[in-house]
């Protein structure tokens, strides 16, 4: 691939301090690619005297790969290429004797911080989840802003007292622990090398060239680690796009694009106007709606990719409906257009609304992959009673046993355990049937052979139950969860109420989900073990995917796709209030929301499909949401609209596509 002469331009100049700017696809993120492969070519670098920042894991991922083929793994030893956080971790790793801490510090994510902060306010206040983010929030802020507990402190009014005292202490605990959080991993390396000359020489010398990807998304604590690293020297690369700055929520200052015009004088600005990824249409869309947000700087963006196909705007009934729309469309394109799984994106705001994708996906035997939020199965509340349905199938699934024997606790300690285990060691049985050998009473406390005991009944009892057809099974389910106070284990374990609220609807997710194969309608019903297993298996297959990219359709948030390409895009959940989301509909921080829809677009490289529910549940309650206000935006030639007929010619249609997806799904199977 040719770069283009101001590509060439951005690449070769390694003069001074270099920013590029420019609109999504022309090249940014090639640049910084083809420019680490140049000073280790053709400049007197070592690829561990670079380092190149990125926004996300999976991007960074990405990165690496590209230069690995460039360059070849051998030449690439030592080169940085990571996430802000990484690289902050990093120093604070190889500095933590300046830094005064104990080796061996743990980390802290926003559900330790708040359950902190909860702690730490308890005796004294009456504090509710609402104000524990606030609170949560506020302390991020002014640590993007690098502002410590006593500055605060001093400047403090209204309100900020109370906040500043629970900031100074909450910095106090973590310190105590030997904990860092979050925003620590910038702080705590800015402040250093602002503070210990000799150590910031170190790391001048150590990164000679700096090149960071996204940097619209820099806040002022990242933004400060970048000139500290630079040093006077300043030789750096930074490529970034004001319309794609989408983290104002964590203190992204995408006025960093021009402060850095002021601090570095002699910096030179190359602009990119060609974008490579998308089809005119696309483009088109994207730069008509992103028009409708203020302007600071000029820029301009064509594409000679042909002009494609129009976008689409689909209707589900409600959000089941909308996910298998979805997955009904990629079925028939993949049997039609021979289309492949992996060129597939499903975007969305929130991860909570994967979940419908996820189910629908799974039942249609469609491989997926979910980058960011925490996929459906490896959470600790489905993997507990998993578990126990793993039992009720097999009693000798050990690890099953293992996991749920003491959970909830019911008083079988590791002494007890030891000595189940040894006894079904001896007798060459699972630990299951080691419970129910006499004798079993000799070897175990009084009370922890009864707690056995019953455990063994409930199990047994349920077992039979479930493996009756039906509703039957369905109930023992219900009836075993309620049985072993989960509820109730989950309020006393979770660090929130709120955590163990949504702990619960995961779990009573798991629960319906299992009811609806227990008792399909279509004489598809399997039986517990059936189900069981075709749950596990889909577990296994998603850990093993984890890492490889395989042929399956990608599911991640809008915010988790930047930077990324696909040349199948479904945007989802296109409503008011979902995107653009309620919270900034109130706030009235619409520009960034627009952004977020920009980028979502500018990811498409072939065809763009929206969707969105005519119905949707929302605490409890049904809703008629609005389609979102973008779609309005659009060039409406270019949009197609589904024709929103009378309700019922709408749902003779979706039958329609129903029974030819198990047409499309039979013929599949023969291949
Ligand atoms: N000169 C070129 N010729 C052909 N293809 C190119 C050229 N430059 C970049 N591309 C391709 O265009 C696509 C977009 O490039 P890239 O991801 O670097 O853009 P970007 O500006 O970083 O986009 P974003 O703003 O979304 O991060 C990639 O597939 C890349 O390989
Ligand atoms: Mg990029």
């Amino acid at each position: 691939m040719q770069l283009n002469p101001r590509q060439r331009e951005a690449v070769t100049y390694i003069g001074g301090p270099l920013l590029v700017l420019a609109g999504a696809g022309s090249g940014k993120t090639r640049v910084i690619t083809e420019k680490i492969a140049h000073l280790v070519r053709h400049c007197d670098y070592r690829a561990k005297d670079i380092a190149a920042v990125t926004f996300t894991n999976k991007a960074a991922r990405e990165m690496k790969e590209r230069i690995h083929k460039t360059l070849g793994r051998q030449a690439c030893r030592g080169l940085r290429v990571s996430t802000f956080h990484t690289l902050g971790l990093d120093i604070i790793r190889r500095e933590t004797a300046t830094l005064g801490m104990k080796p061996g510090f743990s980390l802290f994510d926003d559900q330790d911080s708040m359950a902190l902060l909860k702690a730490l306010t308890d005796d004294e206040l009456d504090v509710d989840k609402s104000w524990l983010k606030l609170a949560v929030s506020k302390i991020s802020n002014w640590k993007n802003d690098m502002r410590s507990p006593d500055a605060v402190l001093a400047s403090a009014e209204g309100d900020d007292q109370l906040f500043a005292v629970v900031y100074e202490q909450y910095q106090r605990h973590l310190k105590a622990y030997n904990a860092l959080d979050f925003d620590d991993l910038i702080l705590l390396p800015t402040v250093l090398l602002r503070d210990h000359p000799a150590v910031r020489e170190r790391w001048q010398k150590r990164i000679r060239y700096l090149l960071v990807d996204e940097y619209q998304d820099t806040n002022t604590s990242q933004y400060q680690l970048v000139r500290l690293l630079v040093g006077e020297r300043a030789r750096f690369t930074v490529v970034g796009d004001d319309d794609q700055s989408i983290y104002s929520w964590r203190g992204a200052q995408p006025k960093n694009l021009a402060l850095l015009q002021d601090d570095f004088p002699q910096l030179r600005v190359v602009k990119l106007e060609q974008n490579y990824r998308s089809m005119e249409r696309i483009l088109k869309c994207a730069n008509i709606l992103i028009d409708n947000n203020p302007h600071v700087f000029e820029k301009r963006l064509f594409s000679d990719m042909g002009y494609g196909e129009p976008l689409r705007v689909i209707f589900g009934r409600n959000e089941e409906n909308e996910a298998e729309r979805v997955v009904a469309e990629i079925v028939r394109e993949r049997f039609l257009e021979k289309t492949r799984y992996g060129d597939y994106a499903i975007l969305y705001r929130g991860n909570h609304q994967a979940r419908g994708f996820e189910k629908s996906l799974i039942n249609n035997r469609i491989p997926y992959k979910m980058t960011g939020g925490q996929s459906f199965f490896s959470r600790a509340e489905i993997k507990d009673i998993m578990a126990y349905l793993r039992l009720l199938v097999n009693p000798d699934d050990d690890n099953a046993f293992l996991r749920i024997i003491n959970l909830p606790r019911r008083g079988i300690g590791p002494t007890s355990m030891e000595r189940i285990g040894e006894l079904a060691n001896q007798e060459r049985v699972s630990l299951f049937s080691a419970c129910q050998i006499h004798g079993l009473n000799t070897l175990l406390s009084a009370p922890a052979f009864h707690a056995v005991q019953s455990f063994v009944e409930l199990i047994q009892r349920t077992a039979r139950k479930a493996a009756e057809p039906g509703e039957q099974s369905v109930h023992a389910i219900r009836d075993l969860i309620k049985f072993i106070q989960y509820e109730e284990w989950l309020f006393e374990s979770s660090p929130s109420p709120a955590a163990a609220e949504m702990r619960m609807k995961n779990v009573n997710e798991l629960y319906r989900w299992v009811s609806d194969m227990l008792k399909d309608d279509d004489d598809e019903a399997l039986s517990l073990e059936q189900a069981v297993n075709k749950l596990m298996l889909r577990d296994m297959l998603s850990r093993q995917d984890e890492e490889d990219d395989g042929d399956q359709v990608q599911l991640m948030t809008l915010h988790a796709s930047k930077g990324l390409e696909f040349p199948y895009v479904f945007m989802v959940g296109m409503e008011e209030g979902l995107l653009p989301h309620q919270s900034s509909i109130d706030e009235g921080n619409i520009e960034e929301e627009r952004r977020l829809a920009y980028v979502g677009i500018t990811r498409a490289q072939q065809r763009l499909i929206f969707t969105l529910a005519r119905e949707r549940r929302q605490y409890g309650e049904t809703i008629r949401p609005e389609p979102s206000r973008f779609l309005f935006e659009l060039p409406q030639d270019d949009v197609k609209w589904e024709d929103s007929q009378t309700k019922v010619s709408h749902e003779e249609k979706q039958q329609r596509s129903a029974s030819n997806i198990a047409a499309l799904r039979n013929m599949l199977k023969k291949d």
